[in-house]
């Protein structure tokens, strides 16, 4: 059975949840490759609809989907898909993710859901890494749009020294993550560690701030995405997407 259309679907009421749905849809539309085997799929909430998307898919039972985190390991069973891990499938054709800002370069940040790490080693392991996201997150340059910070994953001893080492690197604020009402102390990743949100403002040079941020001992790993995403979507307020590539913007 061919995939309804999306003008054919009834539009949501929240307008931005209309805008992630959209993005994730015409993402999984025009990328998903007939052929894939092995999947990536991200975390977040607009990842939500491009698992919804894939689970329409009349041919799941030829592909196994990898999860970056626990959400996305139920979005993956939810949605009738079939699950592998990272480690028996550690060459993806394709991974889908969300985004907390994108820039022009496709340098993204990454990591508001704090499952930073295994996003990553799920794009690094991926042929083709694409992100979808709402118009909240396209950007010119990182820092600008997204300004709770860069969510770096920390060996959970190390926060101390950590917040002393970013405040000496010209951090505006550093903050270590709570679970809030959720949970009364810091948010504890999948990995075990913490996560600590340090904002820079403007980004002038993300690849010196990842690199100098991988040397500081402590550091797992940053939600600084960069070279991986070939295209990112966007969708807009309108209804209609921006799809973001090196070459520019394109408006479907
Ligand atoms: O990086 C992430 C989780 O670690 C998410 O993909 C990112 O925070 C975007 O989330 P959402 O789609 O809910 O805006």
């Amino acid at each position: 059975m061919p995939l309804i259309p999306y003008s054919e679907l009834k539009p949501l009421s929240d307008p931005t949840e209309e805008s992630k749905r959209l993005s994730a849809y015409k993402a999984v539309d025009e990328n998903f490759p007939p052929s894939a085997k092995v999947i990536g799929i991200g975390s977040g909430s607009t990842v939500v609809y491009v698992a919804e998307r894939i689970g329409q898919l009349d041919n799941k039972a030829d592909f196994v989907c990898i999860p970056t985190g626990f959400q996305s390991k139920n979005l993956i069973l939810d949605n009738g898909l079939k699950l592998g891990s990272i480690e028996q499938y550690p060459q993806l054709d394709i991974a889908f993710d969300g985004a907390d800002e994108v820039d022009t370069q496709l340098n993204a940040i990454k990591g508001g859901g704090a499952c930073l790490f295994q996003e990553k080693l799920v794009a690094y392991s991926s042929k083709s890494f694409i992100l979808v996201a709402d118009y909240r997150k396209k950007s010119q340059n990182l820092g600008v749009q997204w300004t709770k910070g860069v969510p770096i994953e920390v060996v959970p001893s190390a926060y101390v020294y950590l917040t002393g080492k970013l405040n000496e690197y010209g951090a505006e604020s550093v903050v270590l993550r709570q679970g809030g009402s959720a949970k009364a102390g810091p948010v504890i990743t999948d990995n075990n560690n913490f996560i600590i949100d340090a904002h820079f403002g403007a980004i002038q040079d993300p690849k010196q701030l990842h690199q100098q941020l991988k040397m500081t001992l402590g550091v797992v790993e940053t939600g600084l995405f960069l070279d991986y995403p070939q295209k990112a979507y966007f969708g807009e307020k309108d209804g209609s997407v921006v799809v973001r590539t090196l070459q520019g913007d394109r408006v479907l």
